[in-house]
């Protein structure tokens, strides 16, 4: 398998750039139409982000049901558009988020109906029992047996996120009652077309921003401090020790 970047390119043996590339040659089975309504720029993550929440978890998975109650766990990249195409397919949704500073963000700017911070114990045992689905897009390890807590019976949870080490999830938080656990990667060429043709007739995109690219240094820069995470541990130790 040749990867988009720094794949070693079976042809002629260079490395690939993906997106940085001044020129690419594609069969046609791999190309999308990128619909006139959708700007590239806003719309690119969708190829990534979108393709990623739509096509299993949605559509193969069925949690695309108007009036069903969605959970999206994390609010990043991949969890905002699920909360977009969630709202799209008139469902409830709901956000479980470890950041409280995220409120706004999801209930104002996306129109989720709810927002729920994963450690307060009181919100998560408030929505007990209530959802229907989860898409699970934390890219971290984090507790799991508490948010099948907030499933129905028979519900179930469609992980896309990909932490680092083994998800552990207790067998009983599953067989209690009957909830389904699947995980998927991305999705294929049809799907990917269907969702941006979907995401062009509701005008769904991404919230990003845009820079231009003699400010990549400086965007990664803003990304280390942003996830400082040398003072984050030393400040956690520092918290422990008191
Ligand atoms: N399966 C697939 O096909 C694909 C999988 N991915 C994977 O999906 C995951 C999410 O991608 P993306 O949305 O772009 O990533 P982002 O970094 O944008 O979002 C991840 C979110 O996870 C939450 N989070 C991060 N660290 C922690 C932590 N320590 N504890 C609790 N919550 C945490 C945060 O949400 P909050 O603040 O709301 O808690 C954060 O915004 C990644 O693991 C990525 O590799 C990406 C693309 C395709
Ligand atoms: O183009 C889509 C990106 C896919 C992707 C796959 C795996 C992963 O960890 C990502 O962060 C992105």
């Amino acid at each position: 398998m040749v990867f988009t970047y720094n794949s070693v390119d079976c042809v002629d043996g260079t490395l690939t750039y993906g997106g940085y590339s001044s020129a690419v040659v594609v069969h046609e089975r791999f190309v999308v139409r990128f619909p006139d309504a959708m700007p590239l720029d806003k719309g690119a993550l969708l190829l990534c982000a979108g393709i990623t929440v739509y096509s299993s978890p949605m559509k193969h998975h069925g949690l695309n049901v108007p009036g069903m109650h969605l959970g999206v766990l994390s609010l990043g990249g991949l969890g905002h558009v699920a909360v977009k195409f969630a709202k799209v397919f008139g469902m409830k949704v709901t956000v479980i988020s470890s950041s409280p500073g995220k409120k706004r963000e999801a209930l104002e700017l996306l129109g989720a109906d709810a927002f729920i911070v994963s450690n307060n114990a009181d919100e998560m045992k408030a929505a007990m029992g209530t959802m229907d689905g989860i898409i699970n897009t934390v890219s971290a390890n984090v507790p799991m047996a508490p948010l099948f807590e907030l499933l129905k019976p028979n519900g179930k949870m469609i992980v896309v996120g990909l932490p680092n080490k083994p998800i552990e999830v207790p067998a009983f938080a599953l067989v209690d009652q009957n909830k389904t656990l699947a995980e998927s990667y991305i999705g294929g060429m049809s799907d990917t077309q269907e969702m941006l043709d979907v995401a062009a007739k509701h005008g769904v995109t991404a919230e990003i921003e845009l820079v231009s690219a003699d400010y990549v240094n400086t965007a990664l820069e803003r990304l280390v401090f942003v996830i400082d995470i040398a003072n984050t541990l030393h400040k956690v130790a520092g918290a422990a020790a008191e």
